[in-house]
């Protein structure tokens, strides 16, 4: 008996702990408010109890693979900065180029990266992805001068997979680039980092992409879930986790074995000599592996699902791809930075199309961020400690007073026009961010738009007609169908019918 009353009294007394700390915590954030100016943003109404409504949308447009159009409808509804009650937790969405200012560069230190080391740390282990404070300050000055455009600027580590994808093309006929281009970018990031190719494009069986292929679905879904990740992992998450890490570590041995010859990677060397162990060594491996070959992979393959519905584009891009075959001599880094052309069919592709449309940082401290609220929606507004706001570039690119009132139209030839973009600083540098920006921006920046570039006009040299086969479908720019895992890829496909001379 006086054990259920100690037990009652507990409980009394830690509920009404709660109820009191929430109290104080509503004045603080009261206060904090009334001092920054702070108004509440626009709350997107939910259905049903605890946003139930929200979780089955999610889970609708992803199976109908229209994810990215449901965001971007949102937005379009309720403004360009956003809160939801999500399973009782109130979030925050913003596109806004004054907010992404904020959270990635001004108060960088008041959001790190919330659950995603713990989401993804199985398949990653520890690395600049999964890493925040000094060890992600660490891990970045480390690897920064191994990224440096010096160490590929003759192409020579691009070359040999672009040999074997064109081998591996028809002469002519109907392909499907897209899984071709995953190959593509996994022999060319492994032959940068392990100095040797696994050589996926030569081989019928992929071991090592396969096991990445598993693991990194389910820490998809894993992501999904946010906080309650740990509900998805299982004996087949850890067997691909388990492999990717027995091959990484097999790999590393055979090259660092190595003495100094062609083949011995620079960047696995002078990565171990600053590395602790090999486990440090493995994971800062698998995590820019993750970086590297999926989103190059996305943009070659929008590139090519654009060109082929845009012929006016592919043939203005043609004209240019012969002026570089005329040059003679060694293709050359520079000659793609020069071909202005090309260079903006990627930049309109990673406008519609960003690898990475959707992230979201966790805020550390209670913070304000500059835009949003109120009934204009310009007022500052507050963001609570442990509040997760996400940002969707994908939405944000297809802004009509950031790029026009024909934003949802590819058209590269935009770059050179006076967008309203230009016409504030704020939104010029932080509302086009598809390499993010800011402290973590993108470190393959110049590698990824070197390697596409590259890819774009030896596909193109090689194959003078790359059409639309019969029968494909030309959607509005958005419309089509889309498969969101960590990066957006398409989710037919990217067919084209290829004829060579
Ligand atoms: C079209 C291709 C690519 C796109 C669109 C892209 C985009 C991005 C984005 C949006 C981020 C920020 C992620 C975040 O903060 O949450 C990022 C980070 C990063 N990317 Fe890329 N990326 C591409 C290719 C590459 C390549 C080829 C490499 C390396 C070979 C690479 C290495 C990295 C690294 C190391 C980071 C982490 C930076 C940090 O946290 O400090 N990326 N990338």
């Amino acid at each position: 008996m006086l054990a259920i009353v100690v037990i009652v009294g507990f409980l009394i007394l830690e509920v009404g702990r709660r109820i009191y700390n929430n109290k104080r915590q509503l004045k603080e954030l009261e206060l904090l408010s009334c001092q920054y100016g702070c108004e509440p943003p626009p709350l997107l109404q939910n259905q049903r109890p605890f946003g139930l409504d929200r979780l089955e949308q999610i889970f609708r447009a992803d199976s109908e693979s229209r994810l990215m159009e449901l965001f971007l409808f949102h937005f379009r509804q309720t403004g360009w900065t956003l809160k939801q009650e999500f399973l009782c937790t109130p979030a925050y969405g913003t596109v806004d180029p004054e907010n992404m200012e904020a959270i990635l560069s001004s108060k960088f230190h008041d959001f790190d990266n919330g659950p995603r080391r713990d989401v993804t740390f199985p398949m990653f282990g520890d690395g600049i992805f999964t890493q925040d404070g000094e060890p992600w300050r660490k891990s970045r000055d480390m690897l920064r001068p191994q990224l440096f455009h010096r160490h590929y600027e003759d192409l020579e580590v691009f070359k040999t997979p672009l040999d074997d994808l064109l081998e591996a093309l028809p002469r002519s006929g109907v392909v499907d680039l897209q899984p071709l281009f995953f190959r593509l970018t996994l022999d060319v990031t492994t032959a940068f980092l392990f100095g040797e190719s696994v050589h996926s494009l030569r081989s019928t069986t992929h071991r090592f992409a396969d096991a990445f292929d598993a693991a990194q679905q389910i820490v998809t879904k894993r992501f999904r879930l946010q906080d309650m990740y740990w509900l998805i992992g299982g004996k087949s998450f850890h067997q691909a986790c388990d492999e990717v890490r027995q091959f990484a570590d097999e790999i590393i041995d055979q090259n660092l074995a190595k003495k100094e010859t062609p083949g011995r990677s620079k960047f696995l060397q002078s990565v171990a000599k600053e590395t602790e162990d090999r486990t440090a060594l493995r994971g800062q491996i698998i995590n820019i592996l993750t970086a590297g070959r999926d989103t190059t992979a996305c943009l070659l393959s929008w590139v090519f699902f654009l060109l082929v519905r845009h012929p006016a584009v592919m043939k203005k891009l043609r004209e240019e791809v012969d002026h570089l075959s005329t040059l003679g001599g060694q293709l050359e880094r520079s000659h793609l930075r020069d071909a202005k052309y090309l260079q903006s069919v990627m930049k309109e592709t990673l406008r519609l199309y960003p690898s990475v449309p959707v992230n979201t940082r966790n805020a550390v401290r209670t913070t304000v961020l500059p835009t949003g609220g109120g009934p204009d929606r310009k007022s500052p507004i507050l963001i609570p400690k442990g509040s997760s706001v996400a940002f969707s570039v994908y939405t944000m690119h297809r802004r009509p007073d950031l790029f026009g009132m024909d934003a949802e139209l590819f058209r590269p030839e935009r770059w050179d026009e006076d967008m309203p973009i230009n016409h504030n600083p704020i939104h010029q540098k932080w509302g086009y961010i598809p390499f993010s920006a800011g402290p973590r921006t993108c470190l393959g920046l110049d590698f990824a738009l070197t390697e596409a570039a590259y890819a774009v006009v030896r596909i193109m040299q090689k194959y003078p007609s790359i059409r639309l086969p019969k029968g494909e479908a030309v959607d509005l720019t958005g419309v089509e169908k889309q498969k969101m895992t960590l990066v957006l890829q398409i989710k037919d496909g990217c067919k084209v019918e290829l004829e060579s001379t």
